[in-house]
């Protein structure tokens, strides 16, 4: 009998890695071969369980990428833009299949990945939700039939302890509702108001962002037209919904050509 997908979550002692560690050691598809930490993180070094606060799990923390990864099937990278950018690399080398959550990348970091994506398989998404990937289509349908007298806002709410924004899940949604609209967001989303902005520009895609305590992530996008107006809401209760999808693709990954492909393929939608 052939062995279950190999998994290594990097970013382990995360709120995303701490999930995906449960996601995976409770699955019956996969086994998790191994754990990443940022050099100088205190983990390194020591078995994975003692770290959790659980017994003992002969997976040791590690620090080396290219030894973490070699022979590894799939790599779950919820961490920060740097530390995905460098870790695509590496698997770009090993044919390690990488999923990455990681939001907050810049043109560059982009332009990166897509160069790793030619040495391996690489699933991105701001995120790995099936709700917020059947959203996205749905955006672009309302934004296809809708016409500029309906102005698209998306509202973000997250917890106090994310660093970037908009979320990458409030530029899938614009992403979408630009694609509907047939035109490119960079050309009309409005990323910032403050002060006297002056009236809204028609066909502007609208961003704005909420901060606060322990939410996990909601996500509003609002048609506001003449005497309408249309809600399209996700509301995520719990970060399995994320790590569920991370896992979801690693073994969607499995046997396929070396490329960038997004939530949307692994979910056929
Ligand atoms: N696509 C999706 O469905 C989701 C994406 N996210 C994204 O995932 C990322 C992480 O979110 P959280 O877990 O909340 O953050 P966090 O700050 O709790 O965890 C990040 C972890 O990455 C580690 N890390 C940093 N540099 C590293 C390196 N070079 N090598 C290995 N580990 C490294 C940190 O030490 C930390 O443990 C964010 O970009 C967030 O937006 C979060 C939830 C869902
Ligand atoms: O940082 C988070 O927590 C989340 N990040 C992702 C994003 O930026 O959209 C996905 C989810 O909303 C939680």
């Amino acid at each position: 009998m052939s062995e279950l997908p190999g998994i290594v979550v990097t970013g382990a002692s995360g709120r995303m890695g701490r999930m995906l560690i449960e996601t995976v050691r409770a699955s019956d598809k996969a086994r998790l071969t191994g754990a990443l930490e940022r050099p100088g993180h205190d983990w390194v070094g020591k078995d994975l369980g003692l770290c959790l606060g659980a017994g003992e799990l002969g997976v040791i923390v590690s620090d080396d990428a290219q030894a973490t990864l070699t022979g590894a099937d799939a790599v779950l990278d919820f961490t920060a833009p740097s530390a995905t950018v460098a870790l695509a690399k590496v698997a770009a080398t090993t044919g390690t299949a990488h999923i990455i959550g990681t939001t907050g990348f810049t043109d560059d970091d982009l332009a990166a990945i897509a160069d790793s994506a030619r040495g391996t398989v690489i699933i991105r998404a701001g995120n790995m939700s099936l709700g917020v990937n059947l959203l996205t289509v749905l955006v672009k349908k309302v934004a296809a039939a809708l016409d500029e007298d309906y102005d698209i806002e998306v509202v973000e709410a997250h917890h106090n302890r994310k660093v970037d924004a908009p979320s990458g899940t409030a530029l899938m949604l614009g992403e979408a509702a630009a694609e509907g609209r047939g035109v490119k967001l960079a050309d009309v989303a409005d990323r910032g108001r403050d002060g006297i902005t002056g009236a809204r520009k028609s066909g502007d895609i609208g961003f704005a962002v909420i901060r606060g305590g322990g939410i996990v992530g909601e996500h509003d996008v609002i048609f506001a037209g003449p005497g309408e107006r249309l809600t399209l809401r996700h509301v995520a209760d719990d970060r399995s919904l994320f790590s569920k999808g991370a896992l979801r693709a690693a073994l969607w990954a499995q046997g396929k050509d070396a490329g960038e492909y997004s939530m949307l393929d692994v979910l056929g939608l």
